[in-house]
């Protein structure tokens, strides 16, 4: 669907201090095209708001650029808690450091915008209108005379409402916005080569909205992929707060490295485990051998115990190293009192038994029981 003008009209404003809610058009009336509004990075487009569940431009416009969070917001008293210092603060002009996206879907309003010479622009949305302000700049949002809107809010991962009110230069959204928009010439935002794959499928979404193209500085900067929450919140208006947190995502699980040196690097995870889990069952058969038989651990060995002792070596080594080279970490495996800790420590334990056990048959020069 196009013919966005039908639903939003941009003009420059007069300097008059009338009622904010009226349209403030200079004599004679300066229209402003939704082309130059794109080129300082305000951009639009016209949806079906009578059937915004089966919208598929709009999911499309959601999933090119991330918008994975909506609600809906309605501004009149009845539904707008705070209503009166809502839209005061509304009309304060004030930036955000991510996008400001909205989707009118009922009544219509204001959304005043400084272009880059400083100059104020008011767009007026009507229903089906859709825009999306750029991180960074500049704005401010009244009611019109009709006093109501219901508007969609999407956003890129868990929203962010804090406005910063002017000045705010120094913040780096800001920065970004001046050195994308302002300091380059207007309608010449280059395309830097390196980011061009970033913005083709973009650039096609925007093609196919009919609006022209821009700097791929216009892609959402907090863009969270995989993420696709759905929300309506018809009474908060709230631009402090951002919402309760889902779906957060996890944070990635630490890599487990594969490589033959890092396994059996000293403090790799294979050799003290290797050593624990043999020092556990030397120490145990041992033991057990000497109750049975009397022999001390040396004798154990002489007496045949060698080619076990070789044999469960390469076992358990081999049983060790396997899943380590498969990249299974130990602790991945670890639950409950079957800890890898635990089984680290009874492995040390072990060791040091298994020492001084020969160590104390060596000087008595007979089994220990
Ligand atoms: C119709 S949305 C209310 C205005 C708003 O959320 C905002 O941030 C204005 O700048
Ligand atoms: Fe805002
Ligand atoms: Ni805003």
């Amino acid at each position: 669907m196009d013919g966005r003008e039908a639903v939003i009209e941009a003009w420059y404003m007069d300097d008059s201090d009338e009622d904010q809610r009226l349209p403030h058009h200079r004599e004679p009336k300066e229209f402003v095209s939704l082309d130059q509004l794109a080129e300082f990075g305000v951009l639009s487009w016209r949806l079906d708001a009578d059937d915004v569940d089966n919208d598929e431009e709009l999911k499309k416009i959601r999933k090119d650029r991330g918008y994975s969070y909506m609600d809906l917001i309605e501004v009149c008293p009845e539904k707008l808690p705070n209503y009166e210092d809502k839209i005061k603060s509304f009309f304060e002009e004030h930036l955000h450091t991510d996008e400001e996206i909205r989707y009118c879907l009922g009544g219509s309003g204001y959304f005043d915008v400084r272009n880059q010479s400083d100059r104020w622009i008011r767009v007026a949305v009507k229903k089906g209108g859709m825009i999306v302000l750029p991180a960074g700049i500049y704005h401010r949002f009244t009611l019109d005379a009709n006093n109501y809107i219901k508007a969609m809010r999407l956003f890129v991962g868990e929203p962010v409402w804090t406005p910063y009110n002017r000045p705010h230069d120094h913040l780096p959204a800001r920065k970004e916005y001046v050195e994308t928009f302002v300091n380059k010439e207007a309608g010449s935002h280059a395309i830097e080569a390196p980011r061009m794959a970033t913005l083709a499928p973009f650039q096609s979404s925007l093609l196919a909205s009919h609006v022209p193209r821009v700097s791929s500085s216009c892609l959402p900067r907090r863009q969270r992929a995989g993420l696709m929450v759905v929300r309506c919140q018809a009474e908060d208006g709230s631009q402090e707060q951002p919402a309760p947190p889902q779906a957060t995502p996890q944070p990635p699980k630490p890599k487990v490295s594969t490589k033959f040196s890092d396994v059996l690097a000293f403090s790799g995870p294979a050799p003290e485990r290797i050593n624990g889990r043999l020092a556990m069952v030397g120490f145990v058969s041992a033991m057990g051998v000497e109750l049975a038989r009397g022999d001390d651990v040396v004798a154990q060995l002489m007496n045949g115990g060698l080619p076990w002792f070789v044999g469960t070596t390469v076992l358990l080594s081999i049983a060790s190293l396997v899943p380590l080279f498969k990249g299974v970490s130990v602790q991945s495996m670890s639950d409950g009192l079957m800890t890898s800790d635990a089984e680290l420590w009874n492995g040390r334990f072990a060791m040091l038994g298994l020492v001084a056990l020969v160590f104390t048959e060596f000087v008595t020069g007979g089994p220990l029981v």
